[in-house]
């Protein structure tokens, strides 16, 4: 099973760039760009990894990114993520990008963008992986940040699919955001919000009404909800769900108390995802590895975690057509089930 779920074709839709910063490159870059860190070695990173909840986690992960200055370091960053993808059988990524997080320190838009990009088109042309961008904004920053943030991205926003909404959750609920998101909307860019990661089931209402957004990031407390549940099902709103993150995190204490195959169950589109792999214990296939192991995840509940990605894809449906087909073809040629 393990083997099967490790070659499986299948999509992630869920990750940010910046939380694929493994603790070596964060040491190279620091080396290469001067920057001191607060670890004396990779084993001190490790042990500092312990999260009790989301703000211990971006604490962390925002001090990271300091070592970030360059175009080539954002080309590096994401240039990693983009092997691991193809040694995972991840053939389409959807990647969250958090500018705020560099332009709050003096880092250019254009380097950010440009790096990122870059190593993006060099995944289609070198590894055959396919992949969009989506820009979020920092939720505990305010709406008229948010609403600069999105001024400047104006003259790239061809390279830009869509936008979200991330960091510290509880306390900057999606209704802050509605002027931006209405103004992203007329922009053209479709957007999707986290929600229901350690916000009530009304976070996730108001970024379905207020924000207009096509998919939810996490989106695991909408159980508190039945109604909500009924929604999100009829509209075929996609659940990116991220279960090693949900673990750290202490969403919920163990991988075998967490809800994704019961929402997958109730007919929900969720989707398997990293969310920040290099602080949560592994990528995409380590997160269906967790299923099976914690959760009893079958074979085709795996396989259905995988159409769903593909299908909650912003791809056009001819592509998604065409990786739908691909995963179909794995299955058939499978030699066994479970
Ligand atoms: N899991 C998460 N929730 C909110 N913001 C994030 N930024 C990076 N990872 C995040
Ligand atoms: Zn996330």
């Amino acid at each position: 099973m393990i083997d099967f779920l490790t070659k499986m074709p299948k999509a992630e839709l869920h990750l940010h760039i910046e939380g694929s910063l493994e603790p070596e490159l964060m040491f190279a870059l620091a080396q290469r760009n001067n920057i001191p860190l607060p670890y004396a070695s990779l084993d001190d990173v490790r042990r500092a990894y312990q999260f009790e909840n989301l703000q211990d986690f971006l604490d962390i992960y925002y001090a990271s990114a300091a070592v970030l200055i360059t175009e080539q370091d954002f080309y590096d960053l994401t240039w990693a993520y983009l092997e691991k993808c193809a040694e995972q059988n991840v053939v389409h990524s959807e990647i969250f990008f958090d500018p705020q997080t560099h332009t709050q320190r003096g880092i250019s838009f254009k380097t950010v963008i440009n790096g990122i990009s870059r190593a993006l088109a060099d995944g289609k042309t070198q590894l055959g992986i396919s992949s969009l961008l989506i820009m979020c904004f920092l939720r505990h920053l305010s709406a008229e940040e948010a609403m600069q943030t999105l001024v400047e991205a104006g003259p790239y926003i061809g390279q830009l699919a869509g936008v979200g909404l991330d960091s510290s959750e509880l306390g900057h609920p999606p209704e802050k955001f509605s002027q931006v998101f209405a103004m992203a909307s007329e922009m053209g860019l479709p957007a999707v919000a986290h929600a229901g990661e350690e916000g009530p089931a009304e976070y996730i209402w108001n970024a379905l009404k207020l924000l207009k957004v096509k998919r939810i990031d996490h989106g695991v407390r909408c159980v508190d909800d039945p109604e909500l549940v009924a929604v999100l099902r009829d509209n075929h709103i996609p659940l990116t769900v991220c279960p090693l993150s949900n673990t750290k995190l202490k969403v919920f204490e163990q991988m075998s108390q967490h809800n994704i195959l019961e929402l997958l169950d109730k007919g929900l589109n969720v989707t398997v995802n990293s969310d920040d792999p290099a602080y949560f214990g592994g990528y995409v296939n380590e997160n269906f590895v967790a299923l099976y192991q914690g959760l009893a995840m079958t074979q085709a509940q795996a396989v259905k975690l995988a159409q769903n990605s593909f299908n909650a894809s912003f791809l056009e449906n001819e592509e998604k057509q065409a990786l739908l087909t691909r995963l179909d073809d794995f299955v058939a040629r499978w030699p066994s089930s479970d």
